[in-house]
């Protein structure tokens, strides 16, 4: 059996407070009422900066102007593996907001709640909160 594996560029969207900007996941989608870092899949032919920059357009309104990977990692979810990259984005041009309609809050890095992420969030979150 192939088990769906999917690749996804998140970007943490860190101000000059330290805080940084997450929405909440609505609906019926996968992993719904856990806050996120905006973001989503990467589609074939785009390399995982050009899935970042797209999915913070669609999801944030924001231009990224510039990233940096911080960390990306494997997690095996019960239908699906996932590769998570992990981009700090500290340059963009706009004003960041839940442009899908979804919940959205700036929270400062070492206020962020690893038990209101995915389970493969909680590495990064602890880097952050340990920064
Ligand atoms: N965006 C985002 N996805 C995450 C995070 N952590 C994490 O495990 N994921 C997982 O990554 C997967 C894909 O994310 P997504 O649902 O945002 O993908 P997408 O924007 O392309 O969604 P779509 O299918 O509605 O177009 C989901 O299974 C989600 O649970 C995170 O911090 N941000
Ligand atoms: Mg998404």
């Amino acid at each position: 059996m192939t088990r769906k594996h999917l690749h996804i560029a998140v970007g943490i969207i860190r101000n000059e407070k330290g805080e940084v900007f997450i929405t909440r996941r609505v609906g019926d989608s996968h992993l719904a009422g856990l806050w996120e870092f905006p973001g989503g899949k990467i589609e074939a032919g785009e390399s995982p900066e050009q899935g970042l920059r797209r999915e913070l357009m669609e999801e944030t309104g924001i231009q990224v102007q510039q990233s940096e990977l911080l960390c990306s990692l494997d997690h095996h979810f019960d239908d699906r593996t996932v590769t998570l990259y992990f981009y700090l984005v500290e340059h963009w041009q706009g004003t960041p907001f839940g442009r899908e309609g979804q919940p959205e809050r700036w929270v400062h890095q070492h206020a962020l709640n690893a038990g209101e992420f995915p389970e493969p969030n909680k590495p990064v979150i602890e880097l952050l909160n340990n920064a």
